[in-house]
């Protein structure tokens, strides 16, 4: 059977991502291995037979697929040797090139989830080399559809890019959204009325916008045309450039991205 090492086991992302494998069981718990600076990993008391450790040495030892979830600031400190190992990074900014030159792979994919995995509901987009195995390949592919939904791409130049765009998982929407519960704040709702409307708003937006065929912009659209209260809402919006905000912060989110995250 399969051996499955998280390197930063112990963090957001990879607690995130394991869970649902977990309770899949596409991995038992006892063919899991987590490593983390402490050794004390919580999270995972549903499944205490995970086992877990604060040496990768010993977590490289016992397993043949390698999971990188460290930050890529910590990268430094992790001393391996993953030559014949599987190894697939989920670390921002850190390509397939010096994953191999830093420890001897050659077998790699590279994905960008986001922490909705959690709710199995990550966008991860995903690549790898050419020297990836085809039940390699079905594992990385089964490993993230588990928490949400796999999309596999040829250019690894666009992780940079979905990175900012995608790996970020909720965090733009809920700008958005704390937006919308100030100013509902300010116009004298209850702050917890206010959050509770502005978190049923953004679920049923989410779900309408993942189940209907019409696009975002279709949907802009259709109330422009309706020409009543959204529209009026919806045309101060573009006029005072709501789109350059976005295009701003995904810019920079990509630039960071593309200089190495940390
Ligand atoms: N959190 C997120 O939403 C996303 C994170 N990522 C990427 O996932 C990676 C992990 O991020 P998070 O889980 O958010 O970070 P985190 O800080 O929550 O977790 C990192 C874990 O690595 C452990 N660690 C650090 N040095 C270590 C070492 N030498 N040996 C063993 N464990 C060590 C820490 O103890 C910690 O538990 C990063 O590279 C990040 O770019 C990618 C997409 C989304
Ligand atoms: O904010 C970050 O750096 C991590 C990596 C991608 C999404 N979250």
């Amino acid at each position: 059977m399969t051996h499955l090492g998280v390197i930063g086991g112990g963090g957001w992302l990879a607690g995130a991502l394991l869970r649902p494998v977990l309770a899949d069981r596409l991995v038992m718990p006892a063919d899991l291995v987590l490593s983390s600076r402490s050794g004390n990993i919580s999270g995972f008391e549903a499944w205490p037979g995970v086992h877990m450790t604060t040496d990768n040495a010993i977590l490289v030892d016992a397993c043949d697929i390698i999971v990188l979830s460290v930050r890529p600031g910590d990268l430094d400190e992790i001393d391996v040797d993953l030559r014949g190992r599987f190894v697939i990074s989920v670390m921002a900014g850190v390509t397939v090139e010096e994953i191999g030159d830093r420890f001897g792979a050659r077998r790699i994919v590279r994905a960008m989830p986001n922490a909705c995995a959690e709710q199995r509901l990550s966008f991860t987009p995903w690549c790898m080399t050419d020297d990836v195995r085809d039940p390699e390949a079905d594992f990385a592919r089964r490993f993230f559809a588990a928490s949400g939904r796999p999309h596999f791409i040829t250019d690894e130049q666009e992780l940079d890019y979905f990175t900012a765009l995608t790996g970020s998982g909720a965090a733009f929407p809920a700008l958005m959204a704390d937006a919308m519960i100030r100013h509902a704040i300010e116009a004298g709702i209850g702050p917890e009325t206010a959050v509770l409307a502005v978190r049923q708003l953004f679920l049923g937006a989410a779900t309408q916008m993942a189940s209907v065929s019409d696009t975002p912009a279709d949907i802009v659209e259709l109330f422009m045309e309706y020409h009543g209260t959204t529209a009026a809402g919806l045309s101060a919006m573009i006029d005072a450039d709501l789109a350059h905000a976005v295009f701003s912060g995904l810019t920079a989110a990509r630039r960071r991205a593309q200089d190495g995250a940390d």
